[in-house]
């Protein structure tokens, strides 16, 4: 049996929305890229996802968080297509991703771009070769074209200074600007970010916030971004889902999550150490 959905008039206790999630359909009415339907994961017993229902907002930010080890990252994967999930539907741009065939599955990776953690560029490539590194797989563009498309992408992340270098030359912010240059550079309608905050100090996090913030003013897209990090779901995002155990608990527009009664939203938004979350 698939869970209620969340309304306001939701009478479940709090209890009962823990152990069995909500479902969220923000806009009804409209289409969605990106639509989680009951997803289950588990990795031998370990039950990781457990029931995970969200569609994402189109052209809007939304913030997935939820405390260390709760499936945010493998909610991530299941979204590109790099992870199966065990029941449950994960459509994106109106497809079943998991009933297409795999160069069906590439052709629609080609419209997500991905910012890793540590940018994931490539050690042997320079800055600008790794910027243009989809663009040469992916298209048949001339270099002089390419050249155009990643200096505009590498001028807005403000490092045109350092194409010429090495990732193991430039600092983590750095990468993690180059990193979401070339997660730009073939125009996706869908971009993810995980934990774009992870190992930068707070001003380099407050300026990759900002640069998330124009890059989306600028390109459009749906962005969805997973973080622990209160102060950058704050900031940045439109929308924002709390992820707990494994399933949807909360879902709303960013004030509306912040001024949340549900015990567990609170503590975790808080950073309370009194509350239903503890340290296992
Ligand atoms: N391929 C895998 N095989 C086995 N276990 C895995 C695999 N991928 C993830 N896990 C486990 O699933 C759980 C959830 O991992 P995930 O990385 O999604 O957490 P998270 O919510 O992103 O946490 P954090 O905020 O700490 O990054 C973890 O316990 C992790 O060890």
């Amino acid at each position: 049996m698939s869970a209620p959905l969340a309304t306001l008039d939701d009478d479940r206790t709090y209890e009962e929305i823990y152990s069995q999630g909500i479902i969220v359909d923000p806009a009804p009415h409209l289409e969605h890229s990106v639509r989680i339907k009951n997803v289950k994961k588990s990795f031998g017993s370990f039950d990781v996802l457990t029931g995970l229902n969200l569609n994402f907002v189109d052209d809007a930010i939304t913030t997935v968080l939820g405390p260390s080890g709760t499936g945010k990252s493998v909610l991530l994967k299941h979204i590109v297509g790099l992870l199966e999930p065990d029941s449950g539907v994960v459509e994106v741009f109106g497809n079943d991703i998991w009933h297409i065939s795999e160069k069906e599955r590439q052709e629609i990776r080609k419209r997500f771009g991905v910012l890793f953690q540590d940018g994931a560029l490539f050690g042997s490539m320079n800055i600008f070769d790794n910027v243009a590194f989809p663009l040469r797989k992916h298209t048949k563009k001339r270099e002089s074209e390419i050249r155009e498309i990643v200096m505009g992408h590498l001028d807005e992340v403000g490092l045109t200074r350092a194409v010429s270098k090495y990732p193991g030359e430039v600092s983590g912010g750095m990468k993690k600007r180059a990193g979401f240059a070339r997660a730009l550079v073939l125009n996706p309608s869908v971009v993810m970010f995980d934990e774009p905050d992870s190992g930068l100090d707070p001003v380099r996090t407050s300026l990759l916030n900002d640069l998330i913030l124009k890059m989306h003013a600028e390109h459009g897209g749906t962005y969805v971004l997973v973080t622990h990090d209160i102060r950058t779901a704050r900031k940045v995002s439109d929308y924002v889902g709390v992820v707990w155990q494994g399933k949807l608990i909360h879902y709303g527009e960013t004030e509306e999550a912040f001024n949340s009664d549900m015990p567990f939203v609170r503590q975790f938004l808080s950073g309370d150490s009194v509350g239903p979350l503890g340290m296992d």
